[in-house]
């Protein structure tokens, strides 16, 4: 689903590449943890996927598709195959629940039929059934959370990228948000988390791929935060 063959991306203006020779293989349906201290390249990595930036050199992969040699207008279209949720939830915060992920639908053109089906059917699968009408600073940042994540998935995404989405929620608030998402990698998603969080990588028992200085220096089945050498 994800495959990254000898990528390599340094940025404008530095000498140290950001992403140095990765390889790594993501398969329909995994959950991988990417993992490893501020700066070791885990937004790059991300970034990449989404054709953000295309890579210094190397090659990615993305559902069979070499992204990077895709036409400028195909773009869009490979981004809707990936679901997209941060750390600060970035919701439009003038617009209610059910508006924020029908907007989802709305900017890919989908019908009216199908948006009224969707968005209550996707709102009640992340647990905020009955909220629908409630602005985003009416909600906990976990469910503010779960707004994000309905958006991102409400559209089906074969791909659903995470960049620290527990970052600003507490522990408890945290293991919700990674039952859904667990839940909707069952569904077959493809899942791909980067993250700082000890705990929940230790509990979730998933693949872990660990980056130093743009180097993958651990790919681990089941794997844990910190692993003991
Ligand atoms: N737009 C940019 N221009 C120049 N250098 C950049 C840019 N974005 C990131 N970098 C550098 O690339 C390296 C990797 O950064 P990246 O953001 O991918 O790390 P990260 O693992 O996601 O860090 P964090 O955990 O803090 O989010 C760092 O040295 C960073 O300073």
């Amino acid at each position: 689903m994800i495959r990254f063959e000898k990528v390599v991306k340094t940025y404008a203006g530095q000498v140290a590449p950001a992403l140095d020779q990765v390889s790594v293989d993501v398969e329909k349906g995994e959950f991988v943890f990417l993992v490893g201290t501020s700066g070791s390249g885990k937004s790059t990595f991300l970034r990449l996927v989404l054709r953000e930036y295309r890579p210094t050199a190397g090659r990615v992969y993305v559902a069979g598709k070499e992204i990077n040699r895709l036409a400028s207008w195909k773009v869009p279209r490979m981004r809707r195959q990936i679901g997209t949720v941060f750390q600060d939830f970035r919701l439009l915060n003038n617009k209610t629940v059910n508006e924020n992920v029908a907007f989802a639908l709305q900017v890919i053109g989908r019908s009216r039929t199908e948006i009224r089906r969707l968005v209550p059917e996707t709102l009640e699968l992340v647990g905020l059934e009955g909220k629908g009408d409630r602005l985003p600073d009416e909600l906990s940042g976990g469910e503010q959370q779960r707004v994000a994540i309905a958006r991102a998935f409400v559209n089906r995404p074969q791909i659903l990228i995470a960049d620290e989405p527990t970052g600003n929620l507490d522990p408890s608030t945290s293991v919700g948000i990674m039952k859904l998402l667990d839940r909707i990698n069952r569904t077959g998603t493809t899942v791909l988390m980067a993250t700082h969080d000890a705990g929940i990588v230790d509990q979730m028992r998933k693949r872990v791929i660990e980056l130093d200085h743009g180097r993958v220096v651990r790919d681990q089945a089941q794997g844990v935060y910190g692993f003991q050498h």
